[in-house]
């Protein structure tokens, strides 16, 4: 016993285990028959977790160069399987309604983060509840809600004459888009009175730099703070939730309310349930309500900001004809409105060109990767030369940047060209997608209206797309046509993005951040705002609007 713990024997064993660990992990991955080909890896295990994490999106890409289209490899004791190309996807989409959990999956990789409080929620309503209809009545209120909020917070930092100092896009549209999530699933005064607060308590929950959270075992700081923060959350949430009920109580509604809390609880508990209800029971209601929009919060507000920069940002810096052509669609929009009242909101749903420069952005940049959880090993049909292969046990991915980079689906794929979906051949409602078609990629309008057989590759696939897309794109579309109502904006140069390197740099960490749809440091773009350009506002403006007349549009 004394000999193994002598340092001089330990040190020489230690090295011996390592380096067998080693081999065997160089050496122990072969081409199973029938089954993907693996990537290597050095560490049993652990696998290539590190590349995973670090390089989410080129690791994959090169992989798939190497492997081929379908490759598993490991990642913490999982077997993880990628999957690339159109006629994988498809079977990958259909899957995911048998075989291939979405939930099981997204719950291992997120729960670590977000809580178990994540998972109770009944996505389905979401679909429901912010249909096109709900976000049309909601819409003129929206934009004058996000008007005032964006004015005011630039008041003080934009000088009335001349340019302001630089302001970070990121971390503006972070407060303006989650104040407008909570204005659209809380009320508007709940968005007043505490989006700044819950805010800041659900970009806790994003992972920094602390993606070392899914290896450690034990709980860290980081972690206490990311619970403490969605116990708030959660607790501010279900105040609002009970008065909410109090006030259907009071209301005696017997249709369905136009609010989508309101929604929610009618459509989950009837008048007589929560007539007879306790307290104890009522607050028991409004804390599951608490959790629903909780995951909406999660799921909604963090890719949406994100997506929402890299749209900014393309605009400013890639071709200056088409923020030209957004500026000039914008004015006209207000224009029009002006003609029903000098406040009046413009019809943003009618903004087009600039839903389709967001579906580009979102191409270019999307969010990871699909994910679903394999409980048993399925088979993956063959398709042309490729054979069926059995997909072991564990995760299956499908990296949406493969997609989105794919020049058999998306033309000159490196390049940002919105105008792609006008020309995009446009699929019917009606036409019913069948066992033996492809899902077929893209081929939508944006934004996306009807997925069922057709799909962009940042919102999902199958029955587990994302049910906020709408949603998403009024939040970004209603940021930026109320930005661009009252300033105008330039990038500035800076030593990193000189020379036109206007990109967002991915080094490894932020990368990461990016797969979480968060990228919660202040992008390398930034604003200034120049002339109020909206009359009755300022009165200075008029000044300014003599020392530049060219853009006095609708004033
Ligand atoms: C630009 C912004 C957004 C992007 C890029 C995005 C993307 C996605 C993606 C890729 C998925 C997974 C699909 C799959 O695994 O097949 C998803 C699911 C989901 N998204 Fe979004 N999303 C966005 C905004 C929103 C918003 C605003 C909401 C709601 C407020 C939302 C709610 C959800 C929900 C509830 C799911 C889970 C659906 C299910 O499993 O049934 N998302 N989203």
């Amino acid at each position: 016993m004394d000999a193994f713990c002598a340092p001089c024997l330990l040190l020489p064993a230690l090295s011996a285990c390592t380096l067998l660990v080693v081999m065997w992990g160089l050496f122990s991955f072969k081409r199973r028959q029938g089954m993907p080909p693996q990537a290597p890896h050095i560490l049993p295990w652990f696998g290539n977790i590190y590349s995973m994490l670090t390089d989410p999106v080129s690791w994959p890409a090169r992989m798939h160069d190497k492997l081929g289209d379908v490759f598993t490899t490991t990642a913490l004791g999982y077997s993880v399987t990628y999957l690339r190309g159109q006629p994988n996807i498809t079977a990958f989409a259909k899957g995911s309604t048998r075989g291939l959990d979405s939930v099981a999956a997204y719950k291992r990789v997120v729960e670590p983060v977000a809580g178990q409080e994540l998972f109770l929620s009944n996505l389905g309503e979401v679909q429901e509840a912010l249909d096109i209809r709900r976000l049309d009545n909601i819409q003129p209120a929206l934009f004058q809600f996000t008007r005032t909020h964006i004015r005011q917070t630039l008041r003080d930092r934009v000088p009335s004459s001349g340019w302001s100092d630089t302001i970070a896009l990121q971390s503006f549209m972070n407060a303006s888009i989650f104040r407008m999530v909570c204005f659209c699933l809380l009320s508007p005064e709940v968005a007043i009175s505490d989006g700044d607060y819950i805010s800041e308590r659900m970009l806790a929950m994003d992972l920094k730099e602390d993606f070392a959270s899914f290896l450690i075992p034990w709980e860290t700081e980081a972690d206490r703070a990311r619970v403490k923060g969605r116990s708030e959350v959660v607790a501010c949430v279900a105040r609002h939730a009970l008065d909410r009920i109090t006030r259907l109580l009071g209301e005696d509604v017997d249709e369905s309310p136009d609010d989508f809390m309101g929604y929610i609880i009618y459509t989950t508990w009837t008048p007589k349930q929560l007539r007879s209800a306790s307290k104890a029971d009522l607050e028991g209601f409004a804390r599951k309500v608490a959790l629903r929009t909780y995951v909406l919060f999660f799921a909604g507000f963090l890719p949406t900001v994100g997506r929402g920069a890299w749209a900014f940002q393309d605009l400013l810096t890639k071709n200056p004809a088409f923020f030209e052509r957004i500026r000039s669609d914008n004015d006209r929009l207000i224009e029009d409105a002006r003609l029903c009242g000098p406040d009046a909101a413009p019809r943003v749903e009618e903004h087009d060109f600039l839903y389709a420069c967001i579906t580009e952005s979102i191409r270019m940049h999307p969010v990871g990767a699909w994910l679903r959880w394999a409980e048993k090993p399925f088979l993956l049909p063959g398709n042309g030369s490729a054979p069926p292969m059995l997909i072991p046990r564990g995760f299956v991915a499908v990296t949406t940047e493969a997609i989105g980079l794919n020049p058999t689906v998306y033309s000159e794929p490196n390049d940002y060209n919105p105008a792609r979906y006008f020309s995009a051949p446009f699929v019917a409602r009606d036409d019913e997608a069948s066992e033996k078609e492809f899902i077929r990629l893209d081929h939508v309008r944006s934004p996306p209206m009807t997925t069922d057989r057709t799909l962009q590759p940042s919102f999902g696939v199958g029955a587990r797309q994302c049910p906020g897309r709408l949603f998403a794109y009024r939040m970004i579309a209603t940021f930026m046509s109320a930005l661009l109502e009252s300033f105008e904006l330039e990038p500035v140069e800076t030593e990193a993005n000189k020379d036109g390197k206007h990109d967002l740099s991915l080094s490894e960490v932020e990368a990461y951040a990016d797969v979480l749809g968060s990228l919660d440091h202040p992008v390398d773009l930034w604003f200034y705002a120049d002339i109020w350009r909206n009359d009755g506002f300022n009165k200075t403006i008029i000044t300014h609007l003599d020392l530049d007349p060219t853009r006095a549009a609708g004033t």
